[in-house]
């Protein structure tokens, strides 16, 4: 049996696209309505066909749904939540898909009292936005960690664990705050360092831009993609996750002008230990079969 029968997706992007995508191809019976506030994005959405109904307010598409997910950058989360309110039926679920829990977690309740809200994020994307980014298999074999409320009741819970589960997600349960720091470290400060390196060095005058995109095969290139991702959704994880990315960032610090200080003064052994380290967290991570080095994943829909 399906978790749910009408699911209602409010912001079509990247996120919003892919999980309409994946409940066509593994849920088919389900039936879809969407919207976004974009009426650019809601004629596109017609045209790539992959939701029943696309509405022309928030409201309109969560009328009959049993699952609303809002998949709209974290910062607009309250807003949406609160242009719902007033058409959302008693027994839908409230979930949505943002990279950053607590500050999500808080500005849905506030909107939505009483309502049954189990928040997620789905651990998986790629540096595209947009309706035509998205793709079905986005999910398949990704983490979706589920951040629902102490009070949450098992059932909902359990629902949207299903939900995930059907996409093809491997989910697991946390605190909305420890989701907040492990995703500092995991996500959010990695692409602070992206977006820091490729602006230091479109910046640099001593060498010119055009050989920074001749010359950069290796490793910077696998930094510009990175640093490629959406600056209205980076712009708000980063305010979101204040306090946990400002945290990390210290930490960060730290070992940079740790390392800075070994290559000062040549100490060969210090850069050789913490290399030899991290080296070994990449073929763990490869062990784990979590890499992005599938074929089709990421790049073939650029
Ligand atoms: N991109 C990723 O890799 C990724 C991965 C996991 C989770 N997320 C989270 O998913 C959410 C969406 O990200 P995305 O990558 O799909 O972004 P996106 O830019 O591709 O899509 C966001 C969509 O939301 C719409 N939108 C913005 N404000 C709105 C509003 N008030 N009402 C209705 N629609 C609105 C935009 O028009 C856009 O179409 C974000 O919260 C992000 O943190 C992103
Ligand atoms: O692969 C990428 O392009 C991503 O940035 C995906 C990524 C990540 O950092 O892992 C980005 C943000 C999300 O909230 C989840 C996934």
């Amino acid at each position: 049996m399906l978790p749910f029968e009408r699911v209602a997706i409010i912001g079509l992007g990247l996120i919003g696209s892919s999980i309409a995508r994946a409940v066509r191809q593994y849920m088919p019976t389900v039936k879809l309505t969407a919207h976004d506030a974009s009426a650019e994005v809601r004629a596109r959405v017609e045209e790539l066909d992959f939701v029943d109904d696309v509405t022309d307010t928030a409201g309109a598409a969560v009328v009959d749904a049993d699952l609303v997910i809002l998949c709209v950058p974290v910062g607009a989360m309250g807003a949406v939540a609160a242009a719902i309110a007033a058409d959302l039926p008693a027994e839908a679920i409230v979930s949505d898909v943002g990279s950053s829990k607590a500050g999500v977690v808080e500005a849905l309740a506030a909107a939505l009292p009483g309502r049954t809200i189990i928040p997620a994020h789905p651990v998986a994307g790629t540096e595209n936005s947009g309706p035509d980014a998205g793709f079905a298999s986005l999910f398949q074999g990704r983490w979706c960690i589920v951040t629902p409320p102490e009070d949450a009741a098992a059932g909902p819970v359990a629902r949207v664990r299903a939900f995930w589960e059907g996409l093809g997600a491997n989910v697991e349960t946390m605190d909305p705050r420890h989701h907040d720091l492990v995703l500092a470290v995991t996500s959010h400060l990695p692409h602070l360092i992206a977006y820091t390196i490729v602006g230091t060095a479109s910046d640099m005058e001593t060498v010119t831009r055009s050989e920074v995109i001749k010359f950069s095969a290796g490793g910077f290139r696998d930094f510009t993609r990175i640093a490629a991702s959406d600056p209205t959704m980076w712009r708000d994880v980063f305010l979101a996750n204040k306090d946990a990315v400002l945290e990390m960032l210290q930490r960060f610090t730290e070992d940079l002008t740790a390392l800075q200080r070994a290559i000062r003064w040549g100490d060969g052994d210090a850069l050789f230990d913490l290399f030899t380290r991290t080296r070994a967290v990449r073929r763990s991570i490869i062990a784990e079969g979590q890499d992005d080095e599938r074929p089709d994943f990421g790049r073939a829909h650029e």
